[in-house]
């Protein structure tokens, strides 16, 4: 993979491993300090698949992660620093992000105000545009893989690329693959993914932010899928009765279920929902 050489020495020569923070498929992320600066990283530790097995990432998967990984920098999108491979795992050393996840945010408050959701979207959005800029689709946006920089911050970080693709005019990339309530129906449908798969996901999360509440979840994750296809949503009077016309068009625009008429990452931060509001006195 790109001439990358994995660190094959020990992790815990250069770093103190801490406790357990987090976890995902085949993954756990844990606090480490490295030993020479007392700087402190977050180690995503995945577990290879062996032999024949299923437990596991697939190697070549865990290669594209970090190729795709080494070839962002943004502030909005999470940095990897180096790796260590061992007989069992691949060890990813990250930038470490404190504030929790946008999830929990969103929980402790129901839901946010306008402008408040609207700065997130922004920064997600300018962090998403690095990705699509260098043809990267995230394909898993949801507000458990958004990151607060530490407790006090507004500032976000893209987290958890083991699902992302490059996307490529001569590749046609299908997977049935991300949580039910946040996929587009062209995942649902099996049909060609692209960086459009993630706006739909942008305003499935925009759509929570501002109710609390999720557009196309059903009893079911058949029904949920149902939804999805068949755009089976609204602006029920009882979540959305004080949000503005701008922030409902900026959803709409989103769940377009044609990937090529769906608005574009630029477009999204060109929108006037979005634009910095100092921008739209002037124009007005
Ligand atoms: C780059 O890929 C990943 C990064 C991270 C990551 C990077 C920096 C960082 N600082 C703190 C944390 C953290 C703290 C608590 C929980 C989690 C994570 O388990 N939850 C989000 C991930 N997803 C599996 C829902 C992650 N992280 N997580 C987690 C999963 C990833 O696949």
């Amino acid at each position: 993979m790109d001439g990358y050489a994995f660190k094959k020495e020990s992790l815990e020569l250069t770093y103190e491993v801490g406790d357990d923070i987090g976890s995902g498929n085949f993954a756990v992320v844990r606090r480490v300090t490295y030993r020479d600066s007392g700087q402190e990283y977050a180690a995503k530790f995945i577990r290879k698949r062996r032999g024949g097995g299923r437990k596991g990432a697939r190697m070549e998967d865990i290669h594209k992660e970090i190729s795709i990984l080494r070839s962002l920098d943004h502030r909005n999108v999470i940095s990897l620093y180096e790796v260590f491979e061992t007989s069992q795992e691949v060890i990813l050393i990250l930038e470490l992000v404190t504030g929790g996840e946008l999830f929990d945010h969103i929980s402790r408050k129901d839901h946010l105000g306008e402008e408040e959701a609207s700065a997130f979207i922004g920064q997600i959005l300018h962090g998403l545009k690095h990705l699509h800029d260098n043809n990267i689709a995230h394909l898993d946006l949801k507000p458990e893989n958004i990151m607060l920089l530490d407790r006090n911050s507004q500032s976000i970080k893209l987290i958890d690329f083991g699902l992302a693709q490059r996307i490529s005019e001569k590749e046609d990339i299908r997977a049935l693959m991300g949580t039910a309530e946040f996929i587009a129906p062209e995942v649902v449908s099996y049909e060609r993914l692209s960086l459009a798969t993630d706006m739909w996901s942008i305003g499935v999360i925009t759509y929570i932010l501002l109710s609390g509440a999720s557009p196309f979840l059903g009893d079911s994750q058949q029904e949920t899928y149902h939804n999805i296809t068949a755009l089976n949503y609204e602006f029920d009077q009882e979540y959305f009765e004080n949000t503005s016309d701008l922030a409902k068009d900026f959803i709409r625009r989103l769940f377009v279920k044609n990937p090529r008429k769906r608005a574009t990452v630029d477009d999204c931060i060109n929108h006037a929902w979005i634009r910095p509001k100092k921008q739209n006195e002037e124009l007005q």
